[in-house]
């Protein structure tokens, strides 16, 4: 008999503290009905893990979130690699790939190095503060470093958030009051990033013009490339402002932690994945069954939703040492935070450079970094996020 849960993990209380209820859903089974939504969930590493690497049975194509593409119309043109399966993802993603790839990435290093330097350097600059890190770190750096790295003009940028916030509480389920809180404003902020994806609004250098570049050589057709671009507007800001918070706050609440990295600056970069995993700013996508599939003892019919939990699987005591306890000394290898297979998120490198940048430029002058009021959580019904983390940065 397969297990059914009537948790909702939608519910604004359970995005609050989700950690009970991923617990309660890896150890009621490898596979779990919800049938509040009328979908199936899976929490534990091995069997996230193995959905995730099985793209054949588990599509993306029919959406990564609740709505089903198959028989409902998506809030907008589906995306070209999240929101698509082999052959049509495969081109979008080559060209990604190799735009935010390690090797393109090495020019980017010393500007977003000094950039860094000159946001810290101003923060620092009457000594000691007390600041929110949300606005002046964790927002304020993929602010000021991305849009540039994309190429976009300066003005409206002020857009970005807000629709990425939107969109990603639209994989969840949108009559709840989270999402019904943003779509007055939707319209404004799409119609702005819908014109920053022309070619005409981005300058000659830049990951826009690359993706431009990449339909004059004909990696990708030419009415691809703003949708292409419009990922990287969706994708590219929220999730690092929540990676930094995340990477923040975790070195602020956890003993020692600060000195430990000011003495052995090397680890920044496992840091980085460790808060990735122990946090997963990313909790959740939806995968579509193909066909019927089995997973554990059970088998989904095929056409269900089933909801794969990145963030459930990243605290599996199946797969992770007290996977509860943010660790420097982790090897955080394998987890799901950027998930796995052809969907691992094409991105991860650019995520890592920010932090890296900005880790690398507090660790330079901050002697330590400790909370002063408890932090307050930005509710969405995919991103696990911080609205405010009162820091005491010491120099
Ligand atoms: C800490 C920051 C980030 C986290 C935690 C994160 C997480 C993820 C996850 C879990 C996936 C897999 C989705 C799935 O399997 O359905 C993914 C895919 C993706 N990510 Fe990220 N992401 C981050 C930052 C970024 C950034 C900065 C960009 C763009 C510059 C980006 C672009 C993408 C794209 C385009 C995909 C789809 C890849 C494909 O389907 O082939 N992500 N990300
Ligand atoms: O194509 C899109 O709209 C889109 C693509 C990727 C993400 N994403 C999720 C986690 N990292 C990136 C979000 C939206």
């Amino acid at each position: 008999m397969l297990p059914s849960l009537d948790l909702d993990p939608f519910d604004p209380e359970v995005l609050r503290d989700p950690l009970a209820a991923h617990a309660e859903l890896r150890d009621a089974g490898p596979l779990v009905e919800l049938p509040r939504y009328d979908t199936y969930a899976i929490a534990r590493y091995a069997e996230v893990r193995a959905a995730l690497t099985n793209w054949q049975d588990f599509e993306s194509a029919a959406g990564v979130g609740l709505t089903n593409f198959r028989t409902e119309t998506p809030w907008r043109p589906p995306s070209l690699l999240l929101e698509a399966d082999p052959p049509g993802h495969d081109a979008p993603r080559t060209v990604l790939a190799k735009i935010l790839g390690p090797r393109a990435l090495r020019r980017l290093r010393a500007d977003w190095a000094a950039d860094a330097d000159r946001l810290v350097d101003d923060l620092l600059a009457g000594g000691s503060v007390e600041v929110d890190a949300v606005p002046a770190l964790a927002a304020a750096f993929p602010l000021r470093v991305f849009p540039d790295a994309v190429g976009m003009g300066p003005d409206g940028r002020e857009h970005l958030l807000p629709y990425g916030d939107h969109a990603f509480n639209a994989f969840g389920p949108t009559d709840n009051p989270l999402v019904l809180a943003g779509n007055a404003a939707m319209p404004e902020h799409a119609g702005w990033v819908g014109q920053q994806c022309l070619r005409e609004n981005l300058a000659p250098v830049g990951f826009g013009a690359d993706i431009w570049a990449a339909a004059d050589r004909g990696d990708l057709t030419h009415d691809q490339a703003p949708l292409v671009v419009r990922s990287l507007l969706t994708a590219g800001v929220d999730t690092t402002v929540h990676g930094i918070g995340a990477v923040l706050h975790a070195l602020a609440v956890t003993p020692g932690a600060w000195d430990r990295l000011r003495a052995d600056p090397s680890l920044v970069r496992s840091v980085f994945d460790e808060a990735v995993r122990w946090e997963s700013p990313v909790q959740a996508f939806f995968r579509t069954t193909v066909r019927d599939v089995a997973v554990g003892e059970a088998v989904v019919p095929a056409g269900a939703k089933v909801l794969v939990f990145f963030a459930a699987a990243n605290r599996d005591p199946r797969r992770w040492d007290e996977p509860d306890r943010f660790d420097l000394d982790r090897d955080p290898s394998g987890h799901v935070g950027f998930g796995m297979g052809i969907h691992q998120c094409v991105g991860q490198h650019v995520a890592r450079l920010e932090a890296e940048s900005l880790l690398t430029a507090l660790l330079a002058r901050v002697r330590s970094l400790e909370l002063t009021a408890p932090p307050v959580r930005h509710l969405n019904n995919t991103l696990r996020a911080w609205e405010s983390l009162p820091l005491r940065l010491t120099v």
